[in-house]
């Protein structure tokens, strides 16, 4: 675990870049620290690799102070990832993911061999390996720079703004791959962003902080989105918060009516309400209506359980009947989500 206890940053011309900062990222947990520009995040991330020497008060690394350690020795358990990768334009990818094994003295082929193993575990071809970085695109060389910051396998990841040089579907894709790669690794990270869409999807933990270097609010996403601490914080977090919130409500409780599916090629009747057609393996082709006899209308679909209310929501949206479509994990029909039920489990999601 991390511990910040009363950290203040003195910059030489006097600015206090962080103030006083307490905070704690768990081992083994995303802690996200976000907020406006020159807030101190990156002051407060470097300070737990020592890039940066804290004026006052202390960082732990599992209860040690970080102070009292030589920063190799401290670097060598903690990797670091950066904006634009930050990669050695002259060496090959393999050589830049192995840079770190390299200079632990390791066996130039193991580290290869390692780097090899890191290139496929953060979703890049093999075939990249005898490239140089400009040969890359922006979302291959920032997971390039993730697999550069695992080689040695620290414990400890910190990650400055990694996401924010690419465009929104890259971006999206890398955060994706970030939580399943963390899922597996379980690492201690500490994520610097200014997005807080992305602080809420990542973080385990969410540290929001305010120009001057001080901690509005540290909480878990959905606290944050429920419960802003003050007016900056419920500022910062955005207009669309309710909506957002909902992502944190689980459809598993959600009632489904299974009446209202009919098979394609089936007697639909003339009734005016909407019917789902379906195909024989029960995988849904679209929303049928008796006053648009032959027209088969756009639907949407969640799976129950795994998707949030937000992806129901989502969902009916996306359909004229305003039904959202339950499916297993193979696509197929489960039931039907009416407006009435979602309203039901709307309020219900309002009260808690
Ligand atoms: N070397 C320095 N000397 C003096 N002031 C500095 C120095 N580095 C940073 N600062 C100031 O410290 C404050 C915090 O900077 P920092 O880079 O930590 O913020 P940030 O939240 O990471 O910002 P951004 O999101 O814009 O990167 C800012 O006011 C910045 O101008």
């Amino acid at each position: 675990m991390i511990t910040f206890d009363a950290v203040t940053k003195r910059y030489p011309d006097g600015t206090v870049a962080v103030d006083r900062l307490s905070l704690e990222a768990p081992t083994g947990e995303i802690t996200v620290l976000v907020g406006p520009s020159g807030c101190g995040k990156t002051t407060s991330l470097r300070m737990i690799n020592r890039m940066i020497d804290a004026s006052e008060g202390r960082i732990l690394l599992d209860g040690e102070p970080v102070q009292g350690i030589d920063p190799p020795t401290l670097r060598r358990g903690i990797g670091y990832v950066i904006q634009q990768a930050g990669l050695f334009p002259h060496r090959k990818i393999v050589d830049n993911i192995a840079t770190v094994p390299y200079l632990l003295g390791w066996d130039k082929k193991k580290a290869r061999v390692r780097a090899m193993e890191l290139l496929e575990r953060v979703g890049l071809d093999p075939a990249l390996a005898g490239r140089y970085p400009f040969q890359l695109s922006g979302g291959q060389q920032q997971r390039v720079g993730v697999a550069r910051a695992l080689a040695a396998d620290p414990p400890v990841l910190l990650m400055d703004e990694p996401f924010s040089a690419v465009d929104p579907i890259v971006r999206t894709s890398l955060q994706d791959e970030l939580l399943r790669l963390q899922a597996e690794l379980n690492k201690t990270i500490v994520f610097v962003t200014h997005d807080i869409d992305e602080a809420i999807k990542l973080g385990d933990r969410v540290a929001v902080l305010r120009v001057g270097g001080t901690l509005a609010q540290v909480a878990d996403p959905k606290t944050l989105l429920s419960e802003p601490a003050d007016d900056f914080v419920r500022e910062f977090l955005g207009h669309d918060r309710g909506i957002r919130r909902l992502q944190f409500v689980s459809t598993e409780g959600l009632r489904l009516r299974t009446d209202l599916t009919v098979e394609e090629g089936a007697e639909r009747g003339t009734s005016e309400s909407w019917q789902l057609v379906v195909d024989a393996e029960g995988r849904p082709l679209g929303w049928a209506s008796g006053a648009r006899p032959g027209e088969l209308e756009p639907y949407g679909t969640f799976v129950p359980g795994r998707d949030s209310m937000r992806s129901a929501l989502d969902a009916a949206l996306l359909s004229p009947s305003g039904c959202a479509v339950a499916v297993d994990e193979q696509g197929k029909v489960v039931g039907v989500a009416t407006r009435e039920a979602l309203d039901q489990a709307l309020a219900e999601a309002a009260d808690g």
